[in-house]
């Protein structure tokens, strides 16, 4: 179990990450998910050790390995994880085999055992015919294999991740994706992932945090991050695409949205009706809940088509069985389903 307690760090007047607290079971694949600037690579380096909290705690299988509180930490190369990082920095004069036996020969394992971990990895890895070639003699994708087996070589019980696929192209980054998760299978470590990227997040999390100036917003599987975002941030950061959030407010004796009368029963008088793209269709003509928009766009999705469309600074996304029949720039109408999936105060909290 990794235990975070109460987590906070200050640099001077910024508070880049402020009491977190979430606990995160054995083997689980955690994801760290947020904009840029919202605390996710400082919170992994607090796991990895290589920053003090200002307070609060981690907790390792039991053991606390870092004390903002008392200002205490277990040094880095102590605390059984490994962390690989967005530039992976192999050293230039050693082979691959040097580079992943590098860290067992520093925990000073035996050479017999050494020879047998290192092949073991290389294999895992399939890289075991790379083995006597230096770093400058393979590809960058070669090259971030190696810094995995490196990481994973004296089997740390938490893998550290810092947006390690970054630097990859589209192709290889799909095919990373797949390795890691196999890989994170077969080490049976807890692992801890940074990223931006939503399709990365949710295809390889068993959990996500989503992080948002600082404070986790939402911490579950990536199903109730869809199926119940707990805060309109989450609703709007989360999904491809996100849920639409549209703004009601109360006019006369009824609710009006994008300025025109709408037959709804929110539970407040203005507030924000949460509308998935699944959800939502377009219509050939005006209605009593249609919504005129501008088409801003329409791209082909799984079979599927998604429109946008935008009015007033209201943007709204659907995702309909087949195109609309209008150019860029046309009137469209899009509608309202009878009932929003779910409803959010102004202030961000859910409240239906
Ligand atoms: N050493 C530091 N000194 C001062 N401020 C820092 C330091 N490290 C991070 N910060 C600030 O803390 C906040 C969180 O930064 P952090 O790097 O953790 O964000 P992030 O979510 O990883 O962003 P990105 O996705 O852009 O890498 C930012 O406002 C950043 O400017």
């Amino acid at each position: 179990m990794l235990d975070i307690r109460n987590l906070t760090k200050r640099f001077g007047q910024v508070e880049a990450v402020k009491d977190v607290s979430i606990s995160v079971p054995d083997r689980a694949f955690l994801v760290l998910l947020g904009p840029s600037g919202c605390g996710k690579t400082t919170l992994l380096r607090m796991l990895a050790g290589l920053e003090l909290p200002s307070e609060g705690q981690i907790v390792f299988d039991g053991q606390t390995v870092s004390d903002g509180d008392r200002d205490w930490a277990v040094d880095p190369a102590k605390r059984n994880s490994g962390l690989v990082f967005q530039s992976y920095a192999l050293w230039p004069h050693m082979s691959v085999r040097g580079n992943v036996e590098w860290p067992l020969k520093v925990m000073k394992m035996p050479a017999t055992d050494r020879a047998a971990r290192v092949a073991e990895v290389l294999e895992l890895l399939d890289i075991g015919e790379l083995a006597e070639r230096y770093p400058n003699e393979i590809s960058g994708g070669q090259q971030q294999r190696v810094a995995i087996a490196r990481t994973i070589a004296p089997k740390p019980s938490v893998l550290l991740f810092d947006e390690p696929l970054s630097n990859l192209d589209a192709k290889l980054r799909v095919e990373m994706r797949t390795e890691l998760m196999r890989l994170h299978r077969a080490t049976g470590a807890t692992a801890v992932y940074v990223t931006h990227d939503q399709i990365e997040a949710m295809t390889m999390a068993t959990h996500v945090a989503v992080m948002n100036q600082g404070r986790v917003q939402q911490f579950g599987a990536p199903a109730d991050l869809i199926e119940h975002p707990e805060t309109a941030f989450v609703a709007t950061f989360v999904g491809t695409p996100p849920n639409n959030l549209v703004p009601v407010v109360k006019s006369g004796a009824g609710y009006r949205v994008g300025g025109r009368p709408m037959p709804l029963t929110p539970p407040a008088d203005e507030c924000l009706a949460m509308y998935r793209a699944e959800t939502m269709t377009l219509s050939d003509h005006e209605g009593a809940t249609t919504l005129p928009m501008e088409l801003v766009e329409a791209s082909a999705i799984a079979g599927r088509t998604l429109v946008t469309g935008l009015t007033d600074g209201l943007r709204l996304s659907a995702i309909v069985d087949r195109p609309p029949d209008a150019q860029i720039g046309d009137m469209i109408q899009f509608c309202l389903p009878p009932r929003p999936d779910g409803w959010f105060g102004l202030n961000g909290e859910r409240i239906g």
